[in-house]
């Protein structure tokens, strides 16, 4: 039992994961979450395992944490599964990558229909194998008609390249007489980027101790509200996503107001 400072009333904190999910979908929930998924490379190390381990152990988390955004109710999730940057990394481990978009697809699409979520991806698609490109296209298509989560998959995405194409966009429609540029507003800005039909994320989680935004939507992110963990990504769990929603939940938030 412990005692609550502001309601002057005994509450009982709750003792199983479904108690602790029932608290937490009695408060308000983030619209929506978008998670930089950090610490795969440093957990495989931290076991003598080569570095694709932990992206493999990485791509199971991503299952946990979308069937529990799914139940919480909330609307959408994006999952920075791969920057603009990471084909610097090497040729071995892109190739992985790159492949697993479909092993994840394989196993657990048939799940995410079930549960009616809706898979959508934003990204430089030029780069990306048609291999990969085959599989997230037919499980867009496959979940096209799903009304519940939307799990938006951020897959060679850079968020100054996006802002660029905006910019590029606009130039040409002025130049074609389909918009002025008195009309030009934060609004229209909005439309010309690929999270046209997301709303900004509510709330951004980055794993692994790293505090930076690592050319992660930089314009969409400029209310939301961050948690930053050490926890590394393939040891991120239910328990640690509920630790961040309720985080979020205690923080009043002012979109620059007092
Ligand atoms: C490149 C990449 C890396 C990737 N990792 C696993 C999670 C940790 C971060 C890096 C490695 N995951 N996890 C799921 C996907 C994915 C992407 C698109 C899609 F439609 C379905 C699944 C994925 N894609």
């Amino acid at each position: 039992m412990f005692y609550n400072k502001f309601f002057k009333k005994q509450t009982t904190a709750p003792k199983t994961e479904t108690e602790r999910i029932d608290k937490v979908k009695s408060s308000v929930i983030p619209k929506h979450v978008a998670i930089i998924m950090d610490g795969n490379g440093r957990w495989a190390k931290k076991r003598s395992l080569p570095r694709v381990a932990g992206h493999h152990e990485g791509m199971k988390v991503v299952r946990k944490i979308t069937i529990l955004a799914n139940d919480l109710g909330i609307e959408t999730l994006t999952m920075f599964a791969f920057s603009t940057e990471n084909w610097k990394r090497p040729k071995t481990e892109v190739d992985y990558l790159m492949n697993l978009p479909e092993e994840f697809l394989k196993i657990y699409l048939p799940e995410l229909i079930e549960k009616n979520v809706k898979v959508q991806m934003i990204g430089d698609r030029t780069q990306i194998p048609k291999h990969t490109l085959r599989a997230v296209d037919k499980a867009i298509d496959d979940t096209k008609d799903n009304d519940g989560l939307i799990l938006n998959f951020a897959l060679n995405y850079g968020s100054r390249a996006e802002i660029l194409h905006a910019v590029k966009e606009i130039a040409l429609d002025i130049k074609n007489g389909k918009i002025v540029e008195e009309n030009i507003s934060e609004e229209l800005f909005s439309n010309y980027l690929m999270t046209k039909n997301l709303p900004d994320p509510d709330l951004l989680i980055r794993t692994s101790g790293e505090i930076r935004l690592s050319n992660f939507m930089l314009w969409q992110l400029a209310y939301t509200e961050f948690c930053f963990t050490n926890v590394l990504w393939p040891d991120f769990n239910e328990e640690e996503f509920l630790n961040a929603i309720e985080q979020y939940q205690k923080r009043s938030r002012r979109f620059g107001g007092i």
